[in-house]
């Protein structure tokens, strides 16, 4: 039986003269490759139908040059486009300086991915500014993130976590990291994947306020660069979550190193204060005058005030942050704010504008020069309220006696007064009479302000001619033991 297939399939074939067993081989090699051609066929052709069905156009590798780091959304809040509307970009190219300005338009369409979360998806389509054309640089916004492995933010900027990340990065909001609690949440400290040290804050999960702020947070500083500024990474919206994640700032705040959270690490010299608060200044300045739509921040106090390793101030917390349109001189909101640090007309009639954080300014440098809170029952009645008691140690020339105890080097009088007629200028009870933010960063920074009693009759030559560089490195800037938090 055997030995008669074995003979049969030895037998020469009409086909080119091949034997039956060749015939055979042949033909099952052919019917292989066949099937295999329509099988990759019909899935290629299936992937193409569902994509086009979600509306979600066709993904392509970017040809945006890699040298592109920074893509900056001016004079718009990210969330208020309507579909096919045009944004200006800035692209800044970090090795060299230039940045070049795009035209963007966004196209969205909604998707839901696996996860179940949903949320927007844009289409950037950056036209040349020369030609006016679309360029060839078609590419869809949720492209990895090198942080997270995850989509990127579909407001433009940052990065869109998922839960789990942020649950890898702080070992499961675990209460060893905690740094700290505000009125809105938790913060973490969190570590990414990539190694990048990250403050976590878990807005509380109340329906209503907490959301609300925490979309203008997401608004007001999501587009915001600036060095005195704490830089919001990304935010994670997930069922009722909503995390923001910020740049870890590792040198504590100013409350702390003032009220003694701080006193292991000693105490603030003198201009290590002045530094931190010129930082300040600068930083609301250019909320106040430089940005568009311009941000109040609302809840400016010394815990606010984050302190990097350089003693560098970083605002914090623009949890209460209010954004003014352009051409509105100001909103009336609920009264929101800390106790002691909020301007008296703000507080009586909940008229808000950036004159209120000036006030606040004002009473947090009053709180650095003299080391009081604001507000502070512990002492006799004339002194609890801290504005109050440094008008009445003004006005009777008693200047030199509110300085902070806890300052080993003794500031020199013309900078003591500065200081001090900065902040008494900022906390005027009417708040047209108080300065805008560029002024009091001039104030702070001239070595003319005030000027000095003989020089009074001179005409003014240059106003801060000598300035004190707020960059300046300081070798010592904490009395006794010593300074960054480990
Ligand atoms: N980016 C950050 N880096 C390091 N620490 C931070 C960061 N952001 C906040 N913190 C710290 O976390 C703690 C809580 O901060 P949070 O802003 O939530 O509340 P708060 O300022 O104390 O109070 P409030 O909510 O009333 O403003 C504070 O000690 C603050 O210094």
């Amino acid at each position: 039986m055997g030995g008669d297939l074995k003979s049969q399939l030895s037998r020469e074939s009409p086909v080119f003269g091949l034997k039956v067993w060749e015939v055979i081989g042949i033909a099952v090699a052919l019917l292989i490759i066949t099937i295999l051609s329509v099988l990759s066929f019909c899935l290629t052709s299936k992937k193409k139908s569902r994509k086009s069905k979600t509306g979600l156009p066709v993904i392509q590798t970017p040809t945006v040059s890699k040298e592109i780091r920074e893509v900056r959304v001016e004079h718009v809040s990210a969330s208020n486009f309507a579909p096919g509307e045009g944004i200006l970009l800035t692209i800044q190219d970090k090795n060299n300086k230039d940045a070049e300005k795009v035209m963007v338009h966004l196209d969205m369409g909604k998707k839901r991915s696996s996860s179940g979360r949903s949320g927007s998806f844009h289409h950037l389509e950056i036209i040349d500014k020369h030609s006016e054309s679309a360029s060839s640089s078609l590419y869809n916004v949720a492209t990895p993130s090198p942080l997270s492995g995850l989509p990127e933010s579909h407001l433009g900027w940052g990065h869109w976590f998922t839960l789990r990340d942020l649950e890898i990065a702080t070992n499961r909001f675990s209460k060893e990291n905690v740094i700290g609690e505000g009125g809105y949440g938790v913060v973490y400290r969190g570590v990414l994947l990539n190694r990048t040290l990250v403050a976590v804050k878990k807005i509380f999960n109340q329906l209503g306020q907490a959301q609300k702020e925490f979309r203008v947070e997401v608004d007001a500083i999501g587009h915001v660069r600036h060095k005195n500024l704490v830089r919001l990474l990304g935010y994670c919206i997930e069922g009722t979550h909503r995390i923001l994640v910020y740049e870890y700032v590792n040198n504590g705040n100013l409350e702390q190193w003032l009220h003694g959270g701080m006193r292991q690490h000693g105490y603030l010299t003198w201009e290590a204060r002045m530094k931190v608060l010129i930082g300040t200044s600068k930083a609301l300045a250019y909320l106040h005058e430089a940005i568009e739509p311009k941000v109040v921040h609302r809840d400016i106090k010394s815990s606010n005030i984050l302190i990097n390793d350089e003693f560098n101030a970083k605002i914090s917390d623009f949890g209460l942050a209010k954004l003014l349109g352009a051409g509105k001189s100001h909103v009336t909101t609920r009264v929101m704010g800390t106790f002691g640090y909020v301007a008296p007309e703000y507080a009586n009639t909940g008229l808000l504008n950036e004159k209120s954080d000036v006030y606040s300014f004002g009473v947090v440098l009053l709180e650095a020069i003299t080391g009081r809170d604001p507000v502070d029952y512990g002492r006799p009645a004339h002194e609890v309220n801290l504005v109050d008691w440094l008008k009445m140690m003004v006005g009777t020339r008693r200047s030199e006696e509110v300085v902070d105890p806890n300052i080993e080097v003794k500031p020199p009088t013309r900078s003591l007064k500065r200081a001090l007629l900065t902040a008494l200028r900022c906390v005027d009870p009417d708040s047209d009479k108080r300065p805008k933010m560029s002024q009091v960063v001039r104030m702070l920074e001239s070595e003319e302000y005030p000027i000095p009693r003989e020089d009074r009759r001179r005409p003014r030559t240059r106003e801060g001619s000598m300035e004190i560089n707020s960059d300046t490195d300081m070798s010592t800037p904490v009395s006794r033991s010593q300074s960054k938090r480990q």
